[in-house]
């Protein structure tokens, strides 16, 4: 038959196609498209080939193996070449019939003939390697390459704790093993939010990270990107009564010492292939590794060389794979999430797609620098990855699918639930939402922080029973859990009338607090417990910190630029001044005490640090009476330490500041700085 022209032009396409896209996945170890996307294209010049096979040219992608090896490497001829393994095209559940009744024609079996016995074992996505040993010791670790010749890449594989050095047992004179070396996902993970913390790119999918790992010239390179190892088959043998089966020899290589994964099994016949195909597949997320499929191989050795190869292919195993866990779809939009503690994070919605066993219609996009690092614009094919329980993400742009009409994504300057303004910090990698007491979005947590032990503690008012009054659409703001009745909350689930009233007792009794739990219960980004202690006693009134800017903040000791710029951020955010002017309207109300005198009084611009037990003194105390006096008490010695007032027991402090040439006072050489005077300042508040 004449092959048509369009047929013959398409094959060329196809051709030209595959091969660039197979150079950037071998070699480079950077793909363009995703699997599935290159499976397509390839089963389409398959099918033209199978059609027409006077189309089916030596150099076709679809009758080589792998790709060129790297010149930097050294190349290694493979003694036994290493092969590809034909994809199973029935990809139901039922796909091993199909393989069953191949392997049954091809050994002349009929109907009355006794089962195959098969070896079902999983199809893990990494790279192959072979690994020969001499004499029990690793000489050679080899890549596939194009299955004739492969990369020299020992100095990496050595790297690798899985792999022994040196085989247990009685070794043959010559083993060569082979199998795969791959990236657990949860240590792919770790590597890219350690990418992520850094502002460097990610790494697009465990096979390929461990790909790139594997051919490294230094291996210092690869030692940092943890990898691991399964056994799975052998290469050239010298000296060894090699096992008469597929299982035995897995066997026999856990016996050297090689991991050999446990989920495998024999089956007579095609039926127990069946049951391990469903039965992985139902695991395949809970696996700490990706994996493609399943294989399945003739279990008998002898029959495997008497089906023989089919040009890149054994005919004795087949590929069973499953859903692929990396697709190709359109970015419709960016959508912003607000997270439950502010932070604002980029959602790529999604034209639906099914990857790894769902349809997915949002992934994240984890931060605005990551959306450029990776170039992703709305508008764009990208590929989107699922794999386990880690939620989808978008790896990366198809550039080459690109028409022009895509457009570069802007991050908001604004939450987009409450309007706050979106605030990033310059070391952080995601912007926030700055209205943490009014944004809808951080309400539950807000509240569950007010409430809590440091911060207003309202006994009784649980996590629980927030999430249900945030729910019902009852509590807004802190402020508003000062108007709830008992009636309402006893209306509510799991809520007697009795532990109503107490609650509503408990809220009424936090009315009377400390400016320091108060500070503190405001949830400011950055403001803990000491943190809001020390604004408190500097400040000595609510008024005087909101009216701060950051130098007055940062005059505080202990609050440096960070947190100062924090504090300045919520209280800049009208939303925010709102509901704390709601909660002293509310009632809540502590004692006031002036600010420290920084202008003047003995200690003025001096900077004391406190270490040890004081004869009479409490810390707290010493502290009170220096900032009266116009001091500043740190909590490290440093050259600009003036003072160090020591007590008993005091240690590095006092070393550091004799060290350094610092003043060393006791309690009474404190009292005489200050001039003996005591003052007591407190005043109620006038809320
Ligand atoms: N995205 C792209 O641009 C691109 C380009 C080229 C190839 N690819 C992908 O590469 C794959 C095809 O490459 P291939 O020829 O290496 O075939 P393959 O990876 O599908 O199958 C052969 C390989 O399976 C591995 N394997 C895993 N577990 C095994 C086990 N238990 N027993 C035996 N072998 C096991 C071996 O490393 C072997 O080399 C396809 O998935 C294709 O999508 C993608
Ligand atoms: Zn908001």
């Amino acid at each position: 038959m004449a092959v048509p022209e369009s047929a013959a032009q398409r094959a060329e396409t196809l051709r030209v196609e595959l091969s660039r896209h197979s150079h950037a996945y071998y070699v480079l170890d950077a793909p363009t498209v995703p699997d599935a996307e290159y499976d397509r294209l390839f089963e389409e010049l398959q099918a033209l080939e199978h059609d027409y096979p006077e189309l089916r040219t030596a150099d076709s992608p679809t009758q080589r193996v792998g790709g060129a090896p790297l010149p930097e490497l050294v190349a290694v001829a493979h003694a036994v070449p290493m092969l590809s393994i034909n994809t199973e095209t029935d990809k139901s559940a039922q796909g091993a019939l199909s393989f069953d009744a191949r392997v049954r024609r091809g050994l002349g079996l009929d109907e009355s003939d006794p089962a195959v016995r098969y070896s079902a074992e999983l199809k893990f996505d990494g790279l192959a390697i072979n690994l020969r040993y001499e004499h029990g010791v690793l000489v050679r670790a080899a890549t596939r390459g194009d299955g004739q010749t492969g990369e020299e890449v020992t100095h990496t594989v050595r790297t690798i704790g899985q792999i022994p050095l040196r085989l247990h047992g009685d070794a043959p004179a010559v083993l060569e093993v082979r199998g795969e070396i791959y990236m657990r996902r949860d240590d792919f993970e770790r590597l890219n939010a350690t990418q992520r913390e850094r502002g460097e790119k990610t790494f697009v999918n465990p096979r390929n990270t461990a790909a790139g790992a594997v051919r490294q010239l230094d291996p210092a390179v690869s030692a940092r990107r943890p990898l691991s190892f399964f056994a799975y088959g052998l290469g050239e043998t010298q000296a060894w009564t090699e096992p008469a089966t597929q299982s035995g020899l897995l066997d026999a290589l856990a016996d050297f010492g090689f991991p050999v994964c446990s989920h495998r099994c024999v089956s007579d016949g095609p039926e127990g292939l069946i049951a391990f195909h469903a039965r992985i597949e139902a695991m395949r997320d809970a696996l700490p590794y990706d994996i493609d499929g399943v294989v399945y191989k003739v279990d008998d050795r002898s029959l495997q060389r008497e089906l023989g190869f089919v040009s890149r292919e054994p005919r004795w195993a087949v590929a069973h794979k499953y859903p692929a866990q990396e697709q190709m779809t359109r970015l419709l939009g960016i959508e912003i999430q607000v997270g439950r503690t502010g932070a604002l994070t980029p959602v790529a919605r999604l034209a639906p797609v099914f990857v790894g066993g769902v349809t997915v219609t949002n992934a994240t996009l984890h931060n605005e620098d990551e959306i450029r690092r990776k170039d992703v614009r709305i508008g764009d094919q990208v590929i989107v990855r699922r794999a386990g329980d880690v939620i989808p993400e978008v790896v990366g742009p198809v550039v080459a699918y690109r028409d022009g009409s895509e457009h570069e994504f802007e991050m908001p300057t604004e939450c987009p639930v409450c309007g706050s303004h979106a605030v990033r910090g310059e070391d952080e990698a995601v912007a926030r939402c700055s209205g943490g007491l009014f944004c809808a979005a951080q309400r539950t947590q807000a509240i569950i922080h007010f409430a809590s032990r440091k911060a207003l503690d309202i006994e009784g008012l649980g996590d629980k029973l927030i999430e249900q009054l945030v729910e019902q659409g009852l509590v807004k703001t802190p402020a508003d859990l000062f108007s709830l009745s008992a009636d309402t909350l006893a209306g509510l689930a799991r809520m007697a009338q009795k532990s109503a009233a107490n609650v509503v007792a408990a809220i009424d009794a936090s009315r009377e607090t400390t400016l320091q739990r108060f500070i503190y219960a405001l949830g400011i980004r950055n403001v803990g417990e000491s943190t809001a202690r020390d604004l408190a006693r500097h400040f000595g009134g609510l008024d005087a910190l909101l009216a701060a800017d950051a130098a007055a903040l940062e005059a505080v000791p202990d609050v440096g630029p960070i947190v100062a710029k924090c504090i300045v951020e919520f209280i800049a955010e009208p939303h925010n001044r709102e509901v704390i002017a709601q909660l002293r309207a509310a009632g809540i109300h502590w004692l006031e005490h002036a600010p420290a005198l920084t202008t003047n009084g003995p200690l003025a611009g001096k900077t004391l640090v406190i270490t040890g037990t004081l004869p009479s003194l409490s810390r707290d105390e010493a502290r009170a009476l220096i900032e009266a006096a116009g001091g500043k008490v740190a909590g490290s010695v440093s050259k600009k330490t003036d003072y160090l007032v020591a007590g008993e027991a005091a240690g590095s402090k006092l070393t550091k500041a004799e060290s350094l040439g610092v003043t060393v006072l006791d309690e009474a050489a404190l009292h005489a700085l200050l001039g003996g005077g005591e003052t007591n300042l407190l005043t109620e508040s006038s809320t």
